[in-house]
């Protein structure tokens, strides 16, 4: 048995105790990232596996997709789990075992502990999926972050893959007022100790690695709910741990004080239940291969652009550039990275037939629409003209095409073809305003003129580097922008900004506007390639009136057809006539809109977008108050968007002006 666990003592809820260092934890906080209070102790061996964002690790590990929270679940089971900053109280970590909380159900505290505010239900989906994962002895593969301090040696990167563990227990235990649940995870393999432990570490012994019989059962039966709870802490001692038992976490009748000491119980901390068999063997924990070694030309597929662990350094790398792994373009790179791994990757050119044929028609609903459009044949046949009036938020006009004008010459055929061979720069950005910090985009872009910095800030090549296939592009779109504005009556500004996005299988754009400050009020996109689906709908902030704290959302117009829209006109008459208090109007408007900020705001225009097709949107309150995403379905699609942008500096004018080539500007068929 490993004597280094006898009297590893668990801590109170001001810290944790540890035999080896004595010292107290306190909880973790962003700002001693990395830090710890005494001095780091040395380390076996390096991580086989790491990354500096969460992304990295989700875009590279086949069992660790979970952008938040700990737990990775995967068909109701758990498949990863994350040990960062939060492990609740009692938590600990030795050489091969983690008792820890299984998360979920909890907020932040003052000082930045979790605390529960509510019993954490055995059937929640986290709890639930811990259990079938124990029941079914499925490996879970352990990740730790920076933040954890339950190891006191340096940890090397943000996040570190430490093993293929086994989830050993599950039961219920008390924190505050509160039921919640803990879960202990054993190393699936013992023959070899961990990277993250002392170097000097005992070897375990033989009778651990093969599990130690002389142990026995720690469990004892409750007097009364009848139920078995096994012995967890040696300090304060055994308790029952049913949550609907009056006796559920209590010694002698009375549940242990709020700095009792918690010492965990030797038989439980030490068993080894990692022999028995029928464990499934997990495999590695990633394939490691050199991509240099394999075909140079890649596919459009989901595989193309999933991230890679790299054979050099290790480093889970995200596919960010459109024709390369390289596993020094990450933005997230700490300075002392130094690796250089590039795999090149040409995606092989794909027939046009092969995306636009074969998908099977959208059913009506999918097209369903709360507004119908005016359809106009005539004005610029062979195009279908459909102008749909957003009512407090402009025009979206469709010019669907046809054959005749995909196959003519210079048209969306000859375009979809080279864009495919020429280098366009495209690559994926890191969102502004994601809640996970480093979070990419789902799908690749480049900008050419003016810099437009919204969704993404992109850098941007003048439109006199751009390949001439971007300025035949910039000449269909003016023409279509000229129509559409100039029939809704409005002033047509020539775009001076190309904003260029590649999809690869499964990429899309999420829900977001295009109203940066400087930007016009009319934006036009050519689709090439595979068909999709554009949505357009109402912030959630204007159609329910309150944001999803249920704070009434200031200067709200409150548009035709929001949620309820003649009630809370009535409202805010009464409130401006100084009928109501504003405590009481955000009351009266919460509970009107049924503080349901949060659900999703039904879809006004759901469109087919299909190769070839012009799409623009013109009024600067479709933007303010009204927000976009497209889905395509089928396979590689690129969408050019072309924007005007306000703009007085010189360096940017000169990057957005352009001469179209007489066979570039465009007239319509
Ligand atoms: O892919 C598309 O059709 C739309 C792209 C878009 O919304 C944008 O570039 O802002
Ligand atoms: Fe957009």
């Amino acid at each position: 048995m490993d004597c280094e666990h006898d009297s590893l003592k668990a801590g109170s809820k001001t810290g944790l105790k540890r035999r080896r260092s004595e010292s107290v934890l306190q909880p973790a906080s962003s700002s001693d990232l990395n830090r710890c209070d005494r001095p780091a102790k040395s380390r076996r061996g390096e991580p086989p596996i790491w990354a500096n964002t969460r992304q990295q690790l989700v875009d590279a590990l086949d069992w660790y997709h979970s952008m938040q929270g700990g737990a990775a679940l995967s068909d109701k089971r758990c498949t990863g789990f994350l040990l960062d900053g939060d492990n609740g109280s009692r938590s600990v970590m030795t050489d091969e075992v983690i008792i820890t909380r299984v998360g979920g159900g909890s907020t932040k505290d003052s000082q930045g502990n979790l605390t529960l505010q509510r019993d954490q239900s055995p059937d929640g989906n986290l709890v639930a999926a811990m259990m079938t994962t124990m029941r079914e002895r499925r490996p879970v593969g352990v990740i730790i972050g920076s933040r954890n301090k339950l190891l006191d040696i340096d940890i090397p990167h943000r996040y570190c893959v430490l093993d293929w563990f086994l989830i050993t227990n599950v039961w219920s235990e008390k924190f505050g007022s509160y039921a919640g649940y803990r879960f202990r995870l054993e190393k699936l393999d013992w023959s070899k100790k961990g990277w993250w432990t002392a170097p000097d570490a005992e070897q375990v012994s033989q009778a651990s690695m093969h599990g130690d019989s002389n142990l026995g059962p720690a469990e004892r039966m409750c007097a009364e709910c009848g139920k078995f709870s096994q012995q967890i802490y040696a300090k304060p001692g055994w308790m029952c741990l049913q949550p609907s038992c009056s006796q559920f976490w209590k010694v002698g009748g009375s549940e242990p004080a709020e700095d009792a000491l918690f010492e965990y119980h030797p038989t439980f901390l030490n068993q080894r239940l990692s022999t028995q068999p029928g464990i499934p063997d997990p495999g590695p924990l990633a394939q490691i291969f050199d991509k240099n070694l394999s075909s140079s030309q890649g596919t459009t597929s989901r595989e193309e652009w999933k991230g890679i662990v790299c054979p050099q350094c290790h480093k889970c790398i995200q596919r960010i550039t459109w024709d390369a792994w390289d596993c020094s373009n990450d933005p997230a790179r700490a300075p002392s990275e130094t690796c250089r791994y590039r795999a090149e990757r040409r995606i092989r050119a794909v027939p046009l037939l092969s995306v636009t044929e074969g998908a099977k028609a959208f059913r009506s609903n999918q097209l369903a629409c709360a507004i119908k459009p005016a359809v106009d044949n005539l004005t610029c046949a062979p195009y279908e003209m459909r102008v749909y009036e957003v009512p407090g938020g402009g025009w979206v006009t469709h010019f669907a095409a046809n054959p005749q004008i995909n196959e003519s010459s210079n048209g969306p055929n000859f375009l979809f073809d080279r864009l495919q061979v020429i280098n366009l720069g495209l690559r994926r950005y890191p969102l502004t305003n994601s809640q996970v910090p480093g979070t990419l985009t789902c799908h690749f872009a480049v900008n050419y003129g003016v810099p437009y910095k919204y969704v993404v800030s992109v850098d941007s090549r003048g439109f006199s580097e751009a390949p001439a296939e971007i300025l035949t592009a910039l000449g269909r779109l003016s023409w279509a922008t000229k129509i559409a504005v100039g029939r809704s009556g409005g002033e047509y500004q020539p775009p001076n900004e190309l904003l260029a996005l590649g999809y690869l299988e499964q990429m899309k754009i999420g829900f977001h506007d295009d109203g940066e400050k400087d930007l016009g009020p009319t934006i036009a996109t050519l689709s090439l390639g595979s068909r999709s689906r554009m949505f357009v709908r109402m912030k959630a902030k204007y159609h329910y009136g309150v944001g999803d704290k249920g704070v009434p959302t200031r200067d709200d117009p409150i548009l035709p057809g929001s949620l309820k829209e003649q009630e809370r006109r009535a409202l805010r008459q009464e409130f401006e006539a100084g009928k109501l208090t504003l405590p009481q109007y955000r009351q009266q408007l919460t509970s009107l809109v049924g503080r349901s900020g949060k659900k999703e705001p039904p879809k006004l225009l759901q469109m087919e977008l299909k190769h070839g097709d012009l799409l623009v949107m013109h009024g600067a309150e479709l933007q303010k108050y009204f927000e976009h995403s497209v889905q395509p379905d089928h396979g590689l699609r690129f969408a050019l968007t072309a924007r005007y942008i306000e703009t007085t500096d010189k360096t940017d004018l000169e990057k957005g002006s352009f001469r179209l080539q007489e066979d570039q500007v465009y007239g319509g068929l």
